[in-house]
């Protein structure tokens, strides 16, 4: 790749109808080919702190409706917070699995199956915990002239990569959203080896 060419673009815009509301999406391209979209709802200036969520894809969770996860609570819940809002921002990244893909993860699960947590499941299959890049964020944010954000999140490495990349995060939203008995012990294990900021208390 040469040093010219761009690392992420802005490709196009269309209008979204959803159950939640009317949204529009915007596609971004990485230049390895790898496409990433970020809806918007409503209207807003550059001085105004806007909503927003950064969702990394979970197939199973976002559109098959796995409960081994929060994920397709959280997407729900975030779009439907941005809505009643009257205006926000979701950046779908297209990261499945922390970054390792959807099949990696699913032998990810086979082996949390049998015992490991997400880590020590992601470990033994020779990855890091956690693969994922926000860079991306600042090229979608910056197309969509959002300079300030609440975010959305429980995950203070989003937090520290927006603050890295010039974003101004003005506050953290928890999003402690669609726990369920086959997902609490992972959400436990995103806790304590990961950094999530769940309360203890939703554990018990
Ligand atoms: N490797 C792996 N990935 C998983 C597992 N369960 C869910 N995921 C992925 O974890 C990611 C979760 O993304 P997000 O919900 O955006 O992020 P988060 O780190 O949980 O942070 P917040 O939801 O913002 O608090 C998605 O890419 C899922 O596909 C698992 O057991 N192993």
């Amino acid at each position: 790749m040469s040093s010219k060419q761009p690392k992420y673009e802005y490709v196009s815009t269309a209008k979204l109808p959803t159950r939640m509301g009317d949204f529009k999406i915007h596609g971004f391209v990485e230049a390895s080919g790898q496409e990433h979209v970020a809806l918007s709802y409503g209207e807003w200036k550059e001085d105004d702190v806007v909503p927003i969520r950064i969702h990394s894809e979970c197939l199973t969770g976002d559109s098959l409706f796995s409960t081994r996860c929060d994920c397709g609570f959280q997407l729900e819940k975030a779009m439907q917070n941005i809505v009643d809002n009257g205006h926000g921002v979701l950046l779908y990244l297209r990261q499945e699995g922390r970054g390792i893909g959807l099949l990696n993860k699913i032998r990810a699960y086979n082996l949390q199956d049998s015992g490991m947590d997400t880590v020590e499941a992601n470990e033994h299959l020779g990855f890091d915990a956690d693969l994922r890049s926000y860079d991306i964020c600042k090229l979608m944010l910056d197309t969509l002239n959002v300079k300030h954000v609440e975010l959305m999140t429980n995950n203070p490495k989003k937090l520290a990569a927006l603050k890295a990349l010039g974003i101004d995060v003005v506050a953290r939203k928890p999003i402690d959203h669609g726990i369920t008995k086959d997902n609490k012990n992972y959400l436990k294990t995103k806790t304590e080896k990961l950094g999530h900021a769940f309360d203890p208390h939703v554990f018990k």
